[in-house]
């Protein structure tokens, strides 16, 4: 970067009296990245273009949709539908203050829109980050968050870090070489935690129901029914029911006690069905997806199962809806009844009447009477409204007819902005309301305030979080600029010092209330890396699971990709190369090894005891997994007795990455309980990707801290940097 000091832009004049000229010319010549342009890019953007930077790189995957216009203002009406990037940075270049007459050319700012998602290897990679002067992000998810941590501690380029949340808000600045704390160095808590046996037969919440619906959304049109937790096949209740016998001897060679006193735990040993036999509405339900085309179609598909006119299909497909439904609310919730399973609840479930679920053979779509309607298509239908639960029946047969009715089959996944999955979860959720009497009754538009879990974005915190992100690059700027300059002092320009930017730059937190001291903002110093953070430390991980069991490709889907983050893996056993993916690799070379159990791999397996190597060059990232072998997963019960309790969840699914994982921060920095820190996962429960997620894993799992953690909505309000410190155990909780 040339340090001659071009002349200043009449606009940048106040930027020049508060910065200094050196450090503004710093500003005019420096090369930025931005990833997300949505809630915090719009106001980063601004706040770019009016400080006089005039290289910026945006990149955004998503398009304008109406619900942004609120609060990411270089969006207007007419913007919707066309990419974020390419809009926001033609707003932001407007504001870029002009140069000086003379300098047109040399002066000429520079915002270039990259319409893609910044997780494409092929064209965000460590040489086009390595670009860069610093980058900033402005995302909303986990997962391209720690994409872009990575590729900036590959190419050693400072990030700057934040996220809000309601009115909270945090900033940090994550830099290789000043050897701060990564995005990694501490998991994420996720934010809503369920107890399988609660969402499965026990709900008392509303959100119990919605996150089921969202379950039975998956089960009726989801591209794989076996995702759903609510699917049963013989071979998964052949296997419920061998762990449940399994359970029986453990608890007679206990003296038949009960391993936990609680009606929960009593509803998680039995469960939603007696095991080996399957829910009265399976089979029906599964037969609908038939019916419906979602099992039978391929991609790219133009043939719907219900043509308009074709009356006989369309009695067909209401009628089968019909006999679902029926099992569903009725059948089953009889047979449970039937079966004591609510002897001692404190409301005993009401099955749905058969006249209103009569409504779901006379519903009719489109033009019509008001009454035969299904809600959604009333003429004074609000989305504010409550439905009764005739109304539900009847917008849960509209949706069986608009799944006939398209040709995108199979459905994608639940999407709480897709009108037909939030229609669909509305109604099956507040029937479910009804059967079990939870209030209060959800609209369709709180029901996707829940679905989404969403805290409304407030676009004052967004503001306030670019800001500081904006003063946090002057910091990084200055720093590189005193660095660069010190390296020139050395006269022969062989030793290069490296900016420290834990002298300069500040970890911040944005507060709902004051600090003591009067404060809303509160910063701290930088914390260092978590030593046992396998991103920035190179550490080993320690992996247990039923290596008997295990495919390579299960490994390879549920821990190497979902839960390490690796993108492109290449993986090592004894030294030999077992898999391998990336750009100019043959897929179909290992594909033979992906259906083997882990003991059965070449190079003598993956048994107890063993190491797998895994590495990915597209993140610059290598790690080594110390294998521990685990058949039998017994759990601590949450009453006070120390008894072991089995975990109920299905045998298979079940891993634990400990030990050098780092650990959540909420039980890390509050408990000094290792077991703790190993809370075993369910991956079957954790299919979505992004911080919108609802987890769900079985009762007593340590997993509820993380999320009581997360979910009690109080922050520690820090009023010294070591308290601030002290209170990361709430990080990175943010959507935005
Ligand atoms: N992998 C990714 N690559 C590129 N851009 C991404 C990626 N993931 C998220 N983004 C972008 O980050 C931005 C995050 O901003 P924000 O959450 O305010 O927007 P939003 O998703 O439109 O808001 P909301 O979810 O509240 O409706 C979005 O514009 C989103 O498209
Ligand atoms: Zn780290």
């Amino acid at each position: 970067m040339s340090t001659d000091t071009p002349p200043c832009p009449p606009l940048l004049r106040g930027i020049r009296s508060a910065l200094g000229p050196t450090l503004l010319t710093q500003i005019l010549q420096s090369k930025i990245l931005l990833v997300g342009s949505g809630g915090i890019g719009c106001e980063l953007l601004k706040n770019l273009a009016l400080s006089g930077f005039r290289n910026v790189d945006v990149i955004d995957l998503d398009t304008i949709d109406v619900s942004n216009l609120n609060r990411q203002f270089l969006f207007r009406s007419q913007h919707v539908g066309m990419p974020k990037c390419v809009v926001a940075s033609e707003a932001a270049l407007k504001m870029v203050p002009p140069p000086l007459p003379s300098q047109e050319d040399t002066m000429g700012a520079k915002y270039t829109p990259y319409h893609g998602n910044v997780c494409d290897n092929s064209k965000f990679n460590v040489p086009y980050v390595q670009k860069f002067d610093l980058v900033l992000n402005a995302l909303d998810n986990i997962a391209a968050r720690r994409r872009v941590n990575r590729l900036c501690l590959a190419a050693n380029v400072p990030l700057v870090e934040a996220g809000t949340s309601g009115y909270l808000g945090q900033v940090t600045v994550i830099d290789k070489s000043s050897n701060t704390e990564c995005y990694e160095c501490q998991p994420k808590p996720t934010q809503k935690v369920y107890p399988i046996c609660t969402i499965r037969s026990t709900p008392s919440q509303p959100v119990h129901c919605i996150v089921w619906a969202k379950e039975m959304y998956k089960l009726c049109f989801g591209p794989n029914v076996g995702d759903s937790m609510l699917f049963e096949d013989e071979e998964s209740l052949k296997a419920e029911k061998a762990a449940e016998e399994e359970r029986e001897e453990g608890d007679e060679g206990d003296n038949g006690q009960e391993s936990n006193g609680t009606a929960a735990a009593a509803a998680a040993a039995t469960d939603g069905q007696e095991s080996g036999e399957k829910s009265t509405y399976m089979d029906l339900i599964v037969g609908l997806r038939s019916l419906l085309g979602v099992d039978n179609a391929n991609e790219g598909d133009e043939k719907k199962v219900l043509e308009s006119g074709d009356d006989a299909k369309r009695k067909e497909v209401l009628s089968k809806a019909h006999e679902s439904l029926t099992a569903l609310f009725v059948t089953e919730i009889e047979k449970q009844i039937g079966m004591d399973r609510y002897k001692t609840a404190e409301k005993v479930p009401v099955p749905v009447s058969l006249d209103d679920l009569a409504k779901c053979t006379t519903t009719i779509t489109g033009e019509g009477e008001d009454h035969l309607l299904p809600p959604t298509e009333r003429k004074d239908y609000a989305p504010t409204q409550i439905w009764s639960p005739s109304d539900c029946i009847q917008e849960l047969a509209s949706c069986f007819l608009d799944v006939a009715t398209s040709t995108n089959q199979p459905l994608p996944e639940f999407d709480k902005d897709d009108d037909m999955a939030m229609r669909f979860v509305t109604a099956a959720s507040n029937l479910r309301s009804y059967v079990f009497q939870i209030d209060p009754i959800q609209s369709l538009y709180s029901a996707k305030g829940i679905a989404g879990n969403i805290i409304p974005a407030i676009a004052t915190t967004n503001a306030i979080v670019a800001g500081l992100q904006v003063l946090q690059c002057f910091h990084i700027l200055k720093a590189q600029l005193s660095a660069s300059s010190k390296s020139d002092g050395n006269g022969d320009g062989a030793v290069v010092e490296t900016s420290n930017l834990k002298k300069t730059c500040r970890y911040t937190y944005c507060l709902r209330d004051k600090t003591r001291k009067g404060y809303y903002l509160q910063p701290t110093t930088l914390p260092d890396p978590n030593p046992n953070c396998f991103v920035c430390r190179n550490a080993i991980i320690s992996l247990t699971l039923n290596t008997q069991e295990w495919t390579l490709d299960m490994l390879l889907a549920r821990v190497i990709k979902k839960e390490l983050g690796f993108q492109e893996p290449t993986i090592l056993v004894g030294g030999d190369i077992v898999y391998e993916e990336g750009e100019d690799i043959d897929p179909s070379e290992y594909a033979i090894n992906l259906p083997k159990k882990l003991v059965n791999l070449p190079s003598g397996g993956v048994a107890h005891g063993s190491v797998i190597r895994i590495e990915d060059y597209s993140q610059d990232l290598e790690v080594d997994v110390n294998v521990s072998h685990k058949d039998v997963w017994m759990m601590k019960a949450d009453d006070d007795s120390g008894k072991e309790k089995v975990d109920d969840r299905e045998e298979i699914d079940k891993f634990e990455i400990g030990g050098k994982k780092p650990v959540a921060a909420a039980t890390a920095a509050d408990s000094s309980d290792g077991a703790k820190d190993n809370a075993a996962q369910d991956p079957a429960a954790e299919e979505d990707g992004d911080d919108d997620i609802e987890i769900i894993v079985d009762d007593d799992t340590p997993a509820k801290d993380t999320a009581a953690a997360s979910s009690n909505g109080k922050k520690r309000k820090p009023d010294t940097e070591e308290d601030g410190n002290k209170a990361k155990r709430q990080r990175w909780t943010q959507k935005t």
